[in-house]
C-alpha cells in the first residue's frame, strides 16, 4: 500500500522525506522487520524502540514512525503517540476487519475467558462462525493460534481480525486486558458490545492505584462510541452487583443491560449449587429461561450472565443459550478435575488473585465431605499486594496449605514466599519446588478430600530466572497420585 495512502488514517502528522514509498507490513519490532516494512517507534516499558531505528533500516524499513525528529534517509513520520496511531494505521492497512463482524469484548479481573469461551459456545450453537481472542489461544473457526499476550497489540490484532473475516468469522469475542486498554492495543477496534465482569485487587504493580485500575477498565466503554451516530445496535452489559459497575455504565453513551444475582436486567431465581453444577431460573427482558449447567459455583452464574447479556444484546434466542450452557464442557484450567483413579478429588484451577481464591475455595468447600487442601503461589514481577491477601485466604478457607512457587520469572522465589507467608505464624508448608509442593499435598489426600491447586490453570510451563520450562499442573498432579500408588 502507497504510504500517501496508508497516512490518511491519521489525523495529525508531520512528514519529513516525500519520496513514493510503497508499505508492505507494519511492526513494532526492529528483530521482525521485513523489507518494505514501516517501523512503529515505542517507547515501552524495557526499552524504546526509538533506539532500534537503525536496526530497522537495516532490516529493511521503508519508513519510520516516531515521536520525535531523527536524521534518516527514508521517509519519517512524527507523531505525538505512535502506539494509537499504530492502531489506526494497523485499522486502515488490514482494511477496518472490526467493522464487518460483531465484535464483543470482555473486560474485568476474573471470568474473561471463561465468558469468551461461553460466547464462543453460544454463537456456534447459533450456527455463526465464531473467532476468540484471548489467554490461552487465539481461534479463528477451529484453527488455533498461539498468542505472547491476553490482548495482543494493534498490529496483530488486526492481522487476526483480518483472517477471520477471510475465513467467513461473523462473531468475535475477545478478552480486553486493563494493560490492553491503557496501551491503546484495542484503540480503533469496533466494539458492538463491551461487557464488564467486576473489579478486584490485582495488577497494581502496574496500575497506581485501584481507580487507575477501574479508568483503564472505563475506556472499553467509553470506546463504544455514539449510539446514534454509528447507526448500529451497541449495548454495555454491566454487573451493578459489583460497586465498579455504576462508574462503567457512566462512561457510555451506549444503551446498558445490567446483570446481577438478585437484581439487574438479567437476574436469577431458585439457584440449586451442588458438585454437580448450577441450574437456576434466569429472568431477563426477553423472557425467562431454566438453566442447568456442569460449570460450578456462583461465579460461574455471573460468568453465565454476563455471557447471557451479551448474546441477548446481540439478538440470540434463550432457547439457543439454554442449550450452549447445557452442553458446555467448560474451559481448560478452571475447575478442571484431574483423574486418575483416586479416591479423593484434585482440581486445578486458574484462580491467581485474592477474589477468585476466594471463590473456588468457598464453591470446593461447599461440595467437599473431607479436608479442603490448596496448593498455591503468587507470580514474580506481578502485584506485590496481592501475595499476602491471597495466603491469609488459603489459611482462612483451606485445612492444609502448601505454599509454593508460580512463575517467579525474574524474582527470587523465596522473596515472593517471604511476601506471602512472613505475617504468618505458622500452619502451612513451605515448599519452593512445586512439583514438590504437589506431591507432598497429593500424599496427604485422604478419601473424600478435595486438592486445589491454584495458580497456573491452563500453563504448560514453568518461569524461573526469566527461563520457561515445561509444566503443567494437570500432568504434574497425574503423576504425583500414580508415584503415591506405586510406593504403596
Ligand atoms: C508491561 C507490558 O505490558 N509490556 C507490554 C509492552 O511491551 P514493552 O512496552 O515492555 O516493550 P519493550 O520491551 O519496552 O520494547 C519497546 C519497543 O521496542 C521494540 N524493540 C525492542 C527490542 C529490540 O531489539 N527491538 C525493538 O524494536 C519492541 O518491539 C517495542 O516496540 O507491549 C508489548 C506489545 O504489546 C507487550 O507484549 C508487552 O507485554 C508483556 C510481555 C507483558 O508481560 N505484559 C503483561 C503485564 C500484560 O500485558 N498482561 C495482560 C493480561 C493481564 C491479565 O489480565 O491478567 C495481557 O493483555 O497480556
Ligand atoms: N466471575 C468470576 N468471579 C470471580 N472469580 C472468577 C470468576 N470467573 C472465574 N473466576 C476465577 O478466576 C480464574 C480465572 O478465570 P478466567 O480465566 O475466566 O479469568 P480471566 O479474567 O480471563 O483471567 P486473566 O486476567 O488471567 O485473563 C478462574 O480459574 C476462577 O478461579
Ligand atoms: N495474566 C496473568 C496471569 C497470571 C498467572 C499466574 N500463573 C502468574 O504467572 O502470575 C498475569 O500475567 O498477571
Ligand atoms: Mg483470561
Amino acid at each position: 500500500m502507497n504510504l500517501d495512502q496508508l497516512l490518511t488514517s491519521v489525523p495529525f502528522y508531520k512528514r519529513f522525506g516525500d519520496q513514493e514509498t510503497n508499505i508492505t507490513g507494519i511492526t513494532m519490532d526492529s528483530r521482525q522487520v521485513k523489507p518494505g516494512d514501516l517501523f512503529m517507534s515505542i517507547r515501552g516499558f524495557e526499552t524504546d524502540g526509538h533506539r532500534y531505528i537503525p536496526s530497522a533500516i537495516r532490516n529493511g524499513a521503508a519508513a519510520i514512525v516516531a515521536e520525535e525528529f531523527v536524521e534518516v534517509d527514508v521517509p519519517l513520520i512524527v507523531v505525538s503517540d505512535t502506539k494509537r496511531v499504530m492502531a489506526q494505521l494497523a485499522s486502515y492497512y488490514y482494511d477496518n476487519p472490526t467493522r464487518d463482524m460483531h465484535l464483543i469484548g470482555v473486560t474485568g479481573t476474573n471470568g474473561k475467558t471463561t465468558i469468551t469461551y461461553l460466547l464462543d459456545e453460544i454463537f456456534t450453537e447459533n450456527r455463526s462462525s465464531t473467532g476468540v481472542i484471548g489467554t490461552i489461544q487465539t481461534k479463528i473457526n477451529e484453527q488455533s493460534y498461539d498468542v505472547a499476550n491476553t490482548t495482543p497489540d494493534s498490529v496483530t490484532l488486526h492481522d487476526f481480525f483480518h483472517t477471520m473475516k477471510e475465513e467467513g468469522v461473523d462473531a468475535a469475542m475477545m478478552e480486553v486486558s486493563s494493560h490492553a486498554l491503557d496501551q491503546g492495543r484495542v484503540y480503533g477496534l469496533d466494539f458492538n458490545i463491551a461487557v464488564f465482569t467486576n473489579l478486584s485487587q490485582d495488577h497494581l504493580d502496574y496500575h497506581k492505584d485501584m481507580d487507575d485500575y477501574l479508568r483503564a477498565k472505563s475506556l472499553l466503554f467509553s470506546q463504544l462510541g455514539n449510539h446514534y451516530e454509528q447507526g448500529r445496535e451497541k449495548y454495555a452489559v454491566v454487573n451493578t452487583d459489583d460497586p465498579a459497575g455504576e462508574m462503567l455504565i457512566r462512561s457510555t453513551a451506549q444503551p446498558v443491560l445490567t446483570y446481577g444475582l438478585e437484581h439487574g436486567d438479567i437476574h436469577v431465581r431458585n439457584i440449586v449449587s451442588n458438585e454437580t453444577g448450577v441450574s437456576f431460573t434466569m429472568v431477563t427482558p426477553v423472557g425467562t429461561v431454566d438453566i442447568s449447567s456442569g460449570l460450578m459455583g456462583e461465579f460461574s452464574i455471573y460468568n453465565m450472565l454476563a455471557a447471557a447479556g451479551a448474546a441477548i444484546a446481540s439478538g440470540i434466542s434463550l432457547e439457543v443459550i439454554a442449550r450452549a450452557f447445557q452442553k458446555t464442557k467448560g474451559v481448560p484450567g478452571r475447575l478442571e478435575p484431574v483423574l486418575a483413579g483416586q479416591n479423593y478429588g484434585i482440581v486445578v484451577d486458574y484462580a491467581h488473585t485474592p477474589d477468585s481464591l476466594k471463590n473456588v475455595l468457598s464453591t470446593l468447600r461447599k461440595v467437599c465431605e473431607g479436608e479442603v487442601r490448596v496448593v498455591v503461589g503468587c507470580g514474580g514481577d506481578r502485584d506485590r499486594e496481592k501475595r499476602p491477601q491471597m495466603a491469609d485466604i488459603a489459611m482462612e478457607m483451606a485445612d492444609d496449605v502448601y505454599f509454593t512457587s508460580d512463575n517467579p520469572r525474574s524474582e527470587d522465589p523465596e522473596q515472593i514466599l517471604d511476601d506471602m507467608t512472613l505475617h504468618l505464624s505458622g500452619g502451612f508448608q513451605r515448599i519452593t519446588d512445586r512439583k514438590q509442593a504437589i506431591a507432598r499435598a497429593v500424599s496427604s489426600c485422604q478419601e473424600k478430600d478435595v486438592l486445589l491447586i491454584a495458580g497456573k490453570g491452563h500453563e504448560t510451563y514453568q518461569e524461573i530466572d526469566g527461563v520457561k520450562t515445561d509444566f503443567d499442573d494437570r500432568k504434574v498432579a497425574k503423576e504425583a497420585v500414580t508415584g503415591r500408588r506405586e510406593e504403596t
